[in-house]
């Protein structure tokens, strides 16, 4: 099987990259803060933007004015709506955005979303977009260790999920071989690979400053955290027994004035 090729270009400036493709990719936007940079930055690089219940008041609480907030409508806002204030709720009404409850206690406003692309994609016939979700990997432990295990769990249907705060983009590696595309000016130095949802697995990197060979890595043993992309390396090489989470740090974005 040929490595699987992975970029992060939706999180380069638009500027940089006419390339940047915004029709692939969909934004799942949740309860957690969030600069304005990175939203703007994923906002443009996405094609179908939904909030996630309380993510709505993320949203609306990133302008202080209706002139700007009406320039970032999403597409949708669901969820069980117990997070999202009456406020936000009717100025997203009033601008004709479906804010659709689901009271399903059984599934997370997240998950809810993520059913809402699918029927989404079912209904217009449409390839399937690869999901960025802004937020989830830190907050509440009962919400983001949830986020990783979902990630986990969609990986079987979908064929990019990204997550991605102002520290951290990060997603899951399917067993097999990966090269990462490494764009300095976005990503930081720090990295890791965490055997998070599975007993074990076999590593073998190159591109990193600390790399392995067919090691053993589990909570059991060794975890590498803390790890560093080399300067000038364009192309982290992963090889993995089992899926396993990649997490590499972000850089902070320049303010927009
Ligand atoms: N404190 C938190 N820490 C981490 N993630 C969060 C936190 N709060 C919300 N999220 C994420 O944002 C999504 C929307 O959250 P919201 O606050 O609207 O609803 P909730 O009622 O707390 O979450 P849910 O209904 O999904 O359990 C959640 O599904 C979750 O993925
Ligand atoms: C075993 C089990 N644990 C917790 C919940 C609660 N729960 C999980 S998702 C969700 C919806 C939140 O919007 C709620 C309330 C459950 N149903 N089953």
């Amino acid at each position: 099987m040929p490595a699987t090729a992975w970029n992060v270009n939706f999180l380069r400036s638009p500027q940089i990259t006419a390339t940047n493709d915004h029709s692939t990719h969909a934004l799942i936007i949740l309860n957690q803060p969030f600069s304005f940079p990175l939203l703007h930055r994923l906002w443009h690089s996405t094609q179908w933007h939904c909030c996630a219940d309380g993510g709505a008041n993320r949203l609306f609480d990133s302008f202080s004015d209706n002139q700007d907030r009406l320039k970032f409508l999403p597409g949708l806002i669901k969820g069980d709506l117990d997070s999202i204030r009456p406020d936000v709720r009717q100025f997203y009404e009033d601008q004709g955005v479906p804010v659709v409850p689901d009271e399903d206690q059984d599934s997370t406003d997240l998950m809810k979303c993520v059913s809402a692309l699918e029927e989404k994609e079912r209904a217009e016939d449409l390839a399937q977009l690869h999901i960025v979700l802004l937020g989830g990997l830190s907050g509440r432990l009962d919400q983001t260790i949830p986020t990783l295990a979902y990630l986990h769990k969609l990986r079987k249907t979908r064929q990019r999920v990204f997550a991605v705060t102002d520290e951290n983009v990060a997603w899951v590696l399917d067993a097999g071989e990966h090269e990462i595309e490494v764009d300095h000016g976005v990503l930081g130095q720090t990295c890791g690979l965490l055997p998070v949802g599975i007993d074990s697995t076999i590593l073998s990197t190159s591109g990193l400053k600390w790399n392995l060979t067919d090691c053993p890595s589990s909570f059991d043993g060794l975890v590498s955290t803390s790890n560093h992309l080399v300067p000038g390396e364009r192309v982290v090489w992963i090889k993995t027994s089992q899926p396993i989470w990649w997490t590499a740090e972000l850089r902070e974005f320049p303010k927009i004035c």
